[in-house]
């Protein structure tokens, strides 16, 4: 990303400087400077707010590494370095050892497994079959069985979290047992309120067990029985059999994915309330899916957010459709909705084909106006793409600037290693050198002013949401694109190339 202080615009700049109390959206067509929209308000509002701010935390959420490199050589630039930046994943801090079935993946991200992990975890909770009693000395303090339910009942009806929830009900029975005590005329000091939660404790665990995340995740995943206790009405019996291992396992042998990282984030929620953020700025938000929404609505909950995002650029399964869609699952309905359409990076040219795109995304929004009219755009039929590739690559490097080598995932070796016979150091996404072999899965947010897009057909083909995948990697080019194929270019393409 350039330096754009210097030049910043009317209406990126009415973003950046929204008040704090104020939740914005930004949809941005690429190149609109979402991102650099984004940066300048954690600085703007670090600067006008910094005391407030610095007390309740910023956090700068993109969608990868790669990304994250890119973005944390600006952040100081722009003379802020108090900004936690992170990605969902890193967010949630549990060691990914497993890839999900894509279905399987689908059901966890569904906003409804946020109801059957609720019932999960209260389904704990049971009726107390005897009175409390507490001995002391000559004394037995005494709190019925009826006591009992009502205070488990109350804390139940209240509390923000299980285990608030469960403190809650230790401390109502502690205080009840004080109160006999002290008609008696006993001096509760703090070493006897300790002794009697002690005497309490083994009744609430009967009745309001402590539980961990962990544990409570692995006993859905593992137990059909409670699978579908938990997801009565809820999920069909195929999507639960979809997410249940194919064998029990214990949390501390468990191989969790990125999708069970989200579910043990809304279970270690339930349980107790985690850290929230004064302002959350969220990149590339079309991507969240609910279930991600919600762990970041959680993060900002009495805060606000700037989300930014392009719908045209979803490319997750769960990719959002609308915006107010999106808002309401990331808690912030309210939020402003604002569109910017007016792309600084990609060249007029470059801009037109990717425009052909858009119609057949599906999503409702306004197409890029460039801002500029300079700009290169070759589209080839090539013979070997290997060998095409290290050509334009030789060609990009008599310019100037970064290039940036784009391709379906499973083609990215070969073209390194055809790069590297011909003695071009290239290097991947977030590494230090000119010239990047960037997999298509990962080009989001990225730029490079001369951007070589290979067999767009292999793009689309890879994966669900191809098309949109190629309109991230055509929207990547800072001066100039070159499109090399081998196979005919996907039809909105048709008639753009020799
Ligand atoms: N007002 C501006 N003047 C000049 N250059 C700008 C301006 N705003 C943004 N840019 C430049 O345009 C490029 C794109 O900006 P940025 O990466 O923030 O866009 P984006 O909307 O996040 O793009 P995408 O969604 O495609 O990733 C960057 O090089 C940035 O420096």
């Amino acid at each position: 990303m350039r330096d754009i202080v210097a030049t910043i615009q009317p209406e990126q700049d009415e973003v950046v400087r929204t008040e704090l109390d104020v939740s914005v959206c930004v949809q941005g067509a690429p190149g609109t400077g979402k991102t650099a929209v984004g940066l300048h308000r954690a600085a703007y509002l670090l600067y006008a707010h910094r005391s407030r701010l610095q007390r309740t935390g910023v956090l700068v959420l993109g969608p990868n590494k790669a990304f994250l490199h890119y973005i944390s050589a600006v952040l100081p630039t722009l003379g802020e370095v108090d900004v936690e930046q992170t990605t969902i994943e890193q967010l949630l801090t549990v060691e990914i050892r497993a890839v999900d079935e894509p279905d399987a993946a689908i059901v966890k991200h569904d906003a409804r497994m946020a109801d059957v992990l609720r019932n999960l975890v209260y389904a704990r909770i049971g009726r107390p079959e005897q009175a409390i009693v507490a001995p002391d000395e000559s004394y037995r303090w005494r709190v019925n069985q009826h006591e009992f339910e009502d205070m488990v009942a109350e804390a139940r009806a209240d509390a923000t979290a299980y285990l608030i929830g469960r403190e809650r009900v230790i401390a109502r029975i502690v205080a009840a047992l004080q109160r006999q005590a002290e008609a008696r005329g006993q001096n509760c000091n703090a070493v006897w309120l300790r002794r009697m939660a002690r005497a309490a404790t083994p009744a609430v665990d009967a009745v309001w067990p402590k539980v961990k995340a962990d544990e409570v995740l692995a006993e859905l995943l593992s137990d059909r029985h409670r699978l579908a206790e938990a997801a009565d009405g809820i999920l069909s019996p195929q999507e639960q059999e979809a997410i249940a291992w194919p064998r029990p396992r214990k949390a501390k042998s468990a191989r969790w994915t990125a999708a069970d990282a989200v579910l043990l984030d809304e279970v270690a929620a339930l349980l107790e309330r985690g850290q929230t953020y004064g302002h959350v700025i969220v990149d590339e938000a079309q991507d969240l899916s609910p279930m991600q929404c919600r762990a970041i609505a959680r993060r900002s909950e009495h805060g606000s957010i700037t989300v930014l995002g392009d719908l045209a650029q979803g490319t997750t399964p769960w990719a959002a459709q609308t915006w107010t869609e999106q808002l309401h699952q990331l808690g912030k309905p309210e939020a402003d909705q604002i569109a910017l359409t007016t792309g600084y990076r990609v060249p007029a040219a470059v801009v037109e084909l990717a425009n052909r795109l858009l119609k057949p995304l599906r999503v409702s929004v306004p197409p890029t106006i460039s801002f500029r009219s300079d700009g290169e755009l070759s589209i080839t039929r090539v013979d070997d793409l290997a060998v095409a590739c290290v050509d334009a690559v030789g060609a990009a490097l008599t310019q100037e600037g970064s290039i940036g080598v784009i391709a379906a995932d499973d083609q990215i070796a070969v073209l390194a290693d055809a790069l590297k016979a011909a003695g071009i150091p290239a290097v991947p996404p977030d590494g230090d050198g000119r010239v990047a072999v960037v997999p298509a899965s990962l080009a989001k947010g990225l730029e490079y002013d001369h951007v070589i897009a290979i067999e767009p057909a292999d793009i689309v083909e890879a994966g669900p949401r191809g098309l949109n995948r190629l309109y991230v990697i055509l929207t990547r080019a800072v001066s100039r694109l070159d499109v090399l194929h081998t196979r005919d270019l996907p039809s909105q393409l048709e008639g753009t190339g020799t």
